[in-house]
């Protein structure tokens, strides 16, 4: 990300927000003027409620911003924008609202709260990532890391989301999903159900195993969870650029269903002819056996003026400039 921490001492009179990105890994609060100049960062545990409960969320939440303003005691935050994990529904948002409310009275952080009802803004995980990703208000956001999801918006404020179901019913494209079909790829090969595949040898090696049947005692007997397995999809990725077929063709099929999900947010949204941005995020699109150029060059048939670019910055800067937005101090373009 190219955010840069501005050093110079805060100004008082200005308009602080406070850009907040609630993940199942961490928390991310950043402190920004109202230009979005970032004037502090802070990290801290998990938000996700639904995951570690409400009071955890919290005060995460709280450790976040109380690194973020370490440098800048007393600043007058007049917006908050929280973007987090599992908060799809009305109701979730309603929670949060709730639990951000709860931290105006948090009497332990260095802050002086001047907020202004409007300016505060509780919104989903994916809304942040695309404004964040974009720097505007519209686009889409296909996300995949462990997991997958897209989600878009457009300039009449509609939105649409595809995926994001899940590591047992869905997660197409995810890292999770590439690593489970290396997985079954290797499993064939050995018994003589498929073709050979150099995924053997490197799941051996990786996982310093003697015989392909050692993986069952890694996968099923060593508590490992989606992020473990998910985290072998380098391997296959690795395989895919060493020329193995097998490989190959499973990254194909990520990107296929990729973009099968970023074209259904589009279509929902935008003309085929329009201009608009699709910005990828996660760990997948690290890729070095280029899914990202197979991804954009499938999407590009479909829709000529789409841009495919990289997040200009993290998503808590998302967060911040829909506070900015709300208060009138931004506009973002869309
Ligand atoms: N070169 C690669 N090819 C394929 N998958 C990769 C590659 N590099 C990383 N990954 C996968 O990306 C996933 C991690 O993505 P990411 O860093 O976005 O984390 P996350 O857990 O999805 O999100 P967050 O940490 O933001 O909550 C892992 O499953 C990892 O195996």
């Amino acid at each position: 990300m190219s955010d840069g921490v501005r050093d110079s001492e805060f100004n008082d009179s200005t308009d602080w927000v406070l850009g907040i990105d609630g993940g199942g890994t961490k928390t991310v609060c950043l402190v920004m003027d109202e230009t979005g100049t970032i004037a502090g960062r802070g990290e801290a545990g998990p938000s996700n409620y639904q995951t570690i409960g409400l009071a955890a969320a919290g005060e995460s939440i709280s450790q976040a911003i109380a690194l973020a303003v370490k440098e800048l005691p007393g600043v007058a935050i007049a917006g908050i924008g929280v973007g987090l994990a599992g908060v799809g529904r009305p109701a979730d948002v309603q929670v949060v609202q709730g639990l951000v409310a709860g931290l105006y009275a948090e009497s332990a952080l260095p802050i002086r709260w001047n907020l202004q009802s409007e300016g505060v803004v509780v919104t989903h995980d994916c809304a942040i990532a695309l404004v964040g990703g974009t720097g505007s208000a519209s686009g889409v956001a296909i996300v995949a890391g462990t997991g997958s999801i897209a989600y878009g918006c457009n300039s009449q404020g509609e939105s649409k989301r595809a995926g994001g179901w899940g590591y047992r019913f869905g997660d197409e494209g995810s890292g999770y999903q590439i690593a489970i079909a290396g997985l079954k790829a290797a499993a064939r090969s050995h018994d003589g159900r498929g073709p050979k595949t150099l995924l053997t040898d490197s799941l051996l090696d990786y996982l310093n195993l003697s015989q392909l049947e050692d993986l069952i005692e890694v996968i099923y007997r060593r508590g490992w969870g989606v992020t473990e397995i998910a985290a072998l999809s380098p391997l296959v990725d690795r395989a895919a650029a060493a020329g193995d077929a097998i490989a190959l063709q499973i990254l194909e099929d990520a990107a296929g269903e990729l973009v099968l999900m970023t074209q259904t947010v589009a279509l929902a949204l935008f003309t085929r002819d329009q201009a608009f941005e699709v910005v990828t995020i996660g760990g997948v699109w690290r890729s070095v056996c280029h899914l990202g150029d197979r991804f954009r060059d499938s999407l590009r048939t479909q829709f000529p003026a789409v841009q495919v670019i990289s997040p200009r910055h993290e998503p808590a800067y998302g967060a911040g400039l829909l506070a900015l937005e709300r208060l009138g101090k931004r506009v973002l373009s869309s």
